[in-house]
């Protein structure tokens, strides 16, 4: 009688494992499916996914991105703040009070040690399509010199030639994926498109790897530090083309027909197309929607004025970023140094249009 009921006991423990491992089995493979998708696979993209379902219970619950506490370790020394010295020939803060970061606004060691304790991951998104592959080694060789040095870098490499992507030493903790796209013969597809790529990227892949992203250009380098000052919830940076100009002359899309549409009394800064970040999350929801404002206006036969950098612009009038990048952080080479800009941290290296690009 006792070994009866112990062997039946033993069975009904087993039976039980049994069917636990065997719902934890399905339950896996059914979020996998979902999550791994393979990259457009045409009868994979055509899935109808329920938008509410796509806003809650699946994206949110598979981002990585948080606040956290700002936690200065003790004993740690650095130069007294300041609440009347500090630089006046620019404006460091908004009208809604997001930090502008300039040079000498920061302490480059205090932000970088704060930030380096929260243990997180930057992703850096980079499209080289057709010929800009040739871009790619500088990009990241100096990336590797200047861009979050000694934080966990996570470079997400779309192309569509993934044979010419160079190999490069990566630090520590910095880590490469190629994602191949197709390629395009108008380059305005192609920068466009970045929107939609990024947006699908992030619910695969990104946002189980990083908490904040940075979408780039790729015809740029690194010159000097960029470092954790830079982080943010949602983050922008000023066209340094731009940054002089009063509204009515920014190149915001002004056709009412478009989504992009910006009336002419309407606008804070213009802000630059080869840069983006903060939170994964807070991303995700800004490319889904520039990319479904894109097709919109594809759909109306409509093209804004800057593709999506004007799609950009009217979803950060109305959507404000809590950090800006001043112009240090997308310069231009074939722009003459102004006092300032007392450091050119990234900037858009020259290039022959003609040459490089698909079309004209
Ligand atoms: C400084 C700045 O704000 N630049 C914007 C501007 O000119 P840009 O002259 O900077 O545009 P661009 O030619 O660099 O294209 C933007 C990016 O798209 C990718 N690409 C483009 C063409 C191609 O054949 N292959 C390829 O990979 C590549 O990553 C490139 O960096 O206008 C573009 C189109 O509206 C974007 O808004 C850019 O962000
Ligand atoms: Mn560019």
């Amino acid at each position: 009688m006792y070994h009866f009921s112990a062997n039946a006991k033993q069975f009904v423990l087993l039976l039980i494992v049994g069917i636990v491992l065997l719902l934890g089995y399905v339950h896996y493979s059914f979020f996998n499916e979902r999550l791994n998708g393979v990259w457009f696979d045409s009868s994979n993209k055509d899935i109808p996914v329920d938008e509410d379902q796509r806003n809650t219970s699946l994206s949110k619950s598979i981002f990585r991105s948080r606040e956290q506490n700002i936690i200065s370790p003790e004993r740690l020394l650095y130069k007294q703040p300041s609440v009347l010295v500090g630089r006046t020939d620019v404006v460091a803060v908004t009208p809604w009070l997001a930090p502008i970061v300039w040079e000498g606004t920061f302490d480059p060691d205090l932000v970088d040690t704060i930030y380096k304790s929260m243990n997180i991951t930057i992703a850096t998104t980079v499209f080289a399509v057709g010929k800009y592959v040739r871009f790619l080694r500088d990009f990241l060789e100096t990336a590797e010199k200047h861009f979050m040095v000694d934080f966990n870098v996570r470079y997400y490499v779309f192309t569509d030639r993934p044979d010419d992507v160079p190999s490069v030493n990566l630090s520590q903790g910095r880590h490469l994926s190629v994602i191949q796209v197709p390629g395009s013969n108008r380059w305005q597809e192609i920068s466009a498109r970045r929107m939609e790529i990024i947006q699908t990227a992030i619910e695969r892949q990104i946002s189980r790897e990083a908490d904040y992203i940075f979408c780039l250009d790729v015809d740029s380098k690194f010159h000097a530090r960029w470092g954790a000052e830079s982080l943010g919830r949602l983050v922008a940076v000023i066209h340094p083309w731009f940054y002089q100009a009063t509204r009515d002359h920014f190149t915001y899309e002004r056709r009412p027909a478009s989504t992009a549409y910006i009336p002419m009394d309407e606008g804070d800064y213009y802000y630059a197309g080869a840069l983006f970040g903060g939170f994964v999350e807070d991303v995700y929801t800004l490319t889904k929607v520039c990319r479904n404002q894109l097709e919109e206006d594809a759909r109306n036969s409509i093209e804004a004025a800057w593709q999506e950098e004007s799609h950009l612009n009217r979803y950060l009038l109305y959507n404000k970023p809590s950090k800006l990048l001043s112009p240090e952080y997308q310069w231009d080479d074939k722009k003459t140094n102004t006092k300032e800009v007392k450091v050119i941290r990234f900037s858009s290296v020259v290039k022959n249009y003609a040459e490089i690009r698909p079309n004209v």
